[in-house]
């Protein structure tokens, strides 16, 4: 039976058990209600002649349809998205995974591939009910080359466990987010996580070695290899990172991870305000050189937000702006030279006002903490509206200020946080529970501001199905058009992730 999609807007209780459903929207922006059934019907339905099919590839306890089992896989983490599929396949294998999706692209069922389910566009979640195919059980390492660093895993290995793996040996995950410790390195690549070293390690476009990918019809893409230079024709691995999931599932990986740094420090700072902190991200980058390895920035609200409703202490006053920056180098005397003279200049100038450093572990953590739960910590609030940009460094902020008037007391909060030496910024805006009236002062009006400005619509969250309809802010008409292509050589039924990504193909005929 056709059920319609939902998305749902979760109001959360003081202790994070959502206690009502709320529709924000019965369908989907970009289509009107009645494309969207046509669309749809483009696509089968799960019957139970399938799961005995699947039974056939799947132990039983891999295969899950009890609908309070199958709900978690059906509603994403800031609980704003809920799918309603019937089913979660649970493969093991890359044959596994092909099999599955090879009987699918045959019976036009639709899939949405899923890692940890920690996205923040609803990409990772079903939009109607899409069979959801969940990775968590592949999550073997199957090698690390501790001379090159190239760690060879399962897509389902969850980031934090690789991280400790590596440390091991004397390496570390060229990439770090606060939800390391249940996202997917499958699901990382799938939407090309940037998180919060990118400035010191790069892009995984940069990273990633080599990837398998099962495409829609179930051919599997061995393009794992643990090469740095490999120039045998098209560039197969980045198709696939970033796509995702809608143009084959990402079912092994290969990356390359740096030497663990031997000496890693972290200062946290207030900073009167943002013209500072980009007078501070300079001196950073000239003090700290090569060694310099996160840039983050948060504004009072953004601290006041997590400190007042996750109840964590701040270790320094209150500031209108806050910046935290972390170094990692191999000599500790060399890196404290440079950070105390980064200390000494920013404090002389008064870009500084106050703040810790800190080389201590357990510190560390704690600092990083604060700015790691901001994301979750709106969500106390109500309901949070999520941007997630790139914008020239001078216009970085200029968009909080400006929703502040714009938005005044009629929300709960506005503020801004992010990785400055990435130009990226995540302006969140909370409110006590979803409003149109507010949705349609934010939308497009931001996408707007970002566009003129020539950033991105989406730095690093993906477009998920929260964007398909605001893509066109951020990329031309050809290149859309080159994207559709693609999504129609790669998976011509369209069964792979429908919805998400691009406006307008969800199935082909
Ligand atoms: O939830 C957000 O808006 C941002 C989440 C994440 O990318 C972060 O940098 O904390
Ligand atoms: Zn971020």
């Amino acid at each position: 039976m056709f059920k319609p999609f939902t998305l749902f807007v979760f109001n959360l209780n003081k202790t994070n058990v959502f206690i009502q459903a709320k529709y924000a929207t019965s369908v989907l922006p970009q289509f009107s209600a009645n494309k969207y059934a046509v669309e749809r019907k483009k696509f089968g339905t799960v019957s139970p002649s399938d799961i005995d099919y699947f039974k056939t590839i799947l132990s039983k306890e891999r295969i899950l349809t009890n609908e309070e089992d199958v709900l978690p896989y059906n509603i994403d983490w800031i609980k704003n998205c809920r799918g309603q599929s019937q089913v979660v396949l649970k493969p093991r294998t890359t044959e596994e995974v092909s099999k599955i999706l090879h009987y699918c692209n045959n019976k036009r069922l639709a899939v949405c591939p899923q890692g940890g389910n920690t996205g923040l566009v609803g990409g990772s979640v079903p939009v109607f009910d899409e069979i959801i195919l969940n990775l968590s059980l592949m999550n073997k390492i199957i090698s690390l080359d501790e001379i090159s660093g190239a760690l060879v895993c399962e897509a389902g290995c969850i980031l934090e466990n690789l991280d400790n793996y590596v440390r091991e040996h004397d390496l570390i995950m060229p990439l770090d987010l606060g939800a390391k410790g249940s996202c997917h390195i499958g699901g990382n690549i799938s939407t090309n996580a940037g998180g919060l070293r990118l400035l010191r390690y790069g892009n995984l476009h940069g990273s990633v070695l080599g990837i398998e990918a099962v495409k829609a019809d179930g051919t599997v893409i061995d393009c794992l290899r643990t090469l740095k230079k490999d120039n045998t024709g098209y560039p197969l691995k980045h198709i696939f990172i970033g796509c995702e999931g809608t143009l084959g599932v990402i079912t092994k990986v290969s990356i390359h991870c740096p030497a663990q740094p031997r000496s890693v420090s972290l200062g946290y700072f207030g900073v009167e305000k943002f013209e500072n902190v980009l007078k501070l991200y300079k001196s950073a980058k000239s003090s700290l050189g090569e060694i310099l390895s996160a840039f983050e920035m948060a504004d009072n609200e953004s601290i006041t937000s997590t400190v007042n409703n996750l109840k964590l202490s701040n270790p320094i006053g209150h500031y209108p702006m806050y910046v935290l920056v972390e170094s990692h180098g191999s000599d500790e005397k060399h890196d404290s030279e440079k950070l105390n003279r980064f200390l000494s200049e920013g404090m002389e100038t008064g870009l500084i006002l106050d703040g810790t450093v800190t080389s201590e572990p357990n510190k560390m953590k704690a600092i990083w903490n604060i700015r790691e739960s901001i994301a979750g910590s709106g969500l106390i609030d109500g309901y949070v509206f999520k941007y997630d940009v790139s914008l020239p460094l001078r216009n970085y902020y200029d968009l909080v200020e400006d929703l502040r008037k714009k938005l005044g007391d009629r929300v709960t909060r506005v503020y801004g946080y992010g990785h400055v030496g990435d130009g990226n910024i995540h302006i969140n805006v909370t409110v006590p529970q979803y409003s149109k009236e507010i949705n349609s002062e934010l939308e497009p009006y931001i996408f707007e501001q970002v566009s003129k400005l020539k950033g991105s619509i989406s730095a690093e969250h993906g477009v998920g199905f929260r964007k398909p309809q605001f893509i066109h802010y951020s990329q031309g008409d050809t290149s859309l058009q080159l994207m559709r292509d693609l999504k129609r050589t790669m998976d011509p039924n369209g069964i792979l992730n429908p919805y998400k990504v691009l406006p307008d193909v969800a199935s082909h005929e």
